[in-house]
């Protein structure tokens, strides 16, 4: 596994052309994000040029658009609010807009919309540009599973890269330490590097891992633990339950990733920011996580409690769990993952919640 790293190499010594880098997303991790990549790229003008186009999916707030509430005030005030997003970052109302001429294309979606933005820029992204998901969650369609890298990657027809890990949007956008993990394609370290400049900084610490499946599997199915976890809180069964789910749900991430996809590494889950320490701050701190509690504690279903809870945030593990469940029913194997079982059970098809550990 290699390190966080800085070469100092830049593109006037080498005599390359400065690369664009777009942001498609803009919510609590696409601000964040953009913050980061904002500054960074200021660091290194001779490698990137220095405006950072994001995309913003459209909306009014008292009757301001939120592109040029960013644009103005320098603050996604919805999605972000009281963090200053850098002057280089030009929120833009559209995916192709956003995109055009990019060399370098960071994706930080919530996964359901991942698919419809990408066929919107389907044939206008170069293929020698370089892609990077942040999204946690997978597609299933047609019995089959793909990590939003391999989907980006087919769609576009560039290299896409993931990255993932313990990184509460918030406390990353106040600067408190974390670490992250990249996942890159075997043999294309450089690419990883070059995304390793665009996040890397003292409070944001970047760990490279060749990798991708495991890192995006990491980041999807610790969103369906989570929502046990929070079922725990909810029940009032206090730390040790709460660990039993959590290490019992890092077997079966762990197990899934080695059942489904070819050369996922084992020490992405137990050593990496993507795997264990994902699971522990989104466990303990995540929007699953306080979610899956209300839904135990007011009876409300997810839908609902989204709404209520999250501000046009999105909650992504109760998804990922039908998504799972459904994938693994198709192979008849949905009771060798019991946890996985419960929490769909739980969240769609009315199962009590006293039962989640009956199986386990
Ligand atoms: N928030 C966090 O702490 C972290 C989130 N992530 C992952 O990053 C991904 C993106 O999450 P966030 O940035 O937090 O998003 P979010 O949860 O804040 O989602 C809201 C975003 O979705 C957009 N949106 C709503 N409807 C849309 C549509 N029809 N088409 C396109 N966009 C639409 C909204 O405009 C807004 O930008 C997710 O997969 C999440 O799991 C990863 C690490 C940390
Ligand atoms: O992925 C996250 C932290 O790394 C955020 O998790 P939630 O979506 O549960 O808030």
């Amino acid at each position: 596994m290699a390190s966080s790293s800085s070469s100092s190499s830049s593109s006037s010594s080498t005599g390359k052309k400065p690369l664009r880098l777009a942001i498609i997303g803009s919510g609590n991790w696409g601000s964040a994000i953009a913050r980061i990549a904002g500054n960074n790229l200021l660091q290194y003008p001779d490698l990137f040029i220095e405006e950072v186009r994001m995309y913003v999916h459209q909306e009014e707030i008292d009757g301001e658009k939120l592109t040029d509430i960013i644009n103005t005030r320098h603050e996604n005030v919805k999605y972000l609010p009281g963090i200053k997003l850098p002057d280089n970052v030009k929120a833009v109302d559209s995916a192709e807009e956003a995109a055009r001429d990019a060399d370098l294309l960071i994706f930080v979606l919530p996964h359901q919309f991942i698919e419809s933005v990408c066929k919107s820029l389907k044939g206008k992204v170069a293929k020698n540009a370089r892609a990077i998901s942040m999204i946690k969650g997978v597609e299933v369609k047609n019995g089959k599973i793909r990590i939003f890298a391999d989907v980006i990657e087919e769609i576009l027809g560039c290299k896409c890269a993931a990255l993932s890990g313990a990184n509460i949007a918030n406390e990353v956008a106040e600067d408190k330490f974390s670490e992250t993990t990249i996942g890159y394609r075997p043999g294309d370290l450089a690419t990883a590097e070059r995304f390793l400049k665009v996040f890397d900084t003292p409070t944001f610490r970047v760990g490279l891992v060749e990798d991708v499946a495991g890192v995006s599997l990491c980041g999807a199915l610790k969103n369906v633990v989570a929502i046990a976890a929070g079922f725990t809180d909810g029940l009032g069964w206090g730390s040790n339950a709460k660990a039993a789910v959590m290490r019992i749900g890092l077997m079966e991430m762990k197990r899934f990733a080695e059942e489904f996809f070819e050369g996922v590494k084992p020490e992405t889950f137990t050593e990496t920011s993507a795997g264990i320490a994902d699971l522990i701050t989104t466990c303990y701190g995540g929007r699953n996580r306080k979610c899956a509690e209300a839904f135990v504690t007011t009876g409300k279903p997810f839908d609902v409690l989204e709404r209520e809870l999250l501000n046009g945030q999105k909650l992504q593990g109760t998804e990922t769990a039908k998504e799972v469940y459904e994938f693994l029913k198709a192979r008849g194997k949905q009771d060798e993952y019991p946890l996985f079982r419960s929490v769909y059970s739980i969240a769609y098809q009315g199962g009590e919640v006293v039962n989640l550990t009956s199986r386990l």
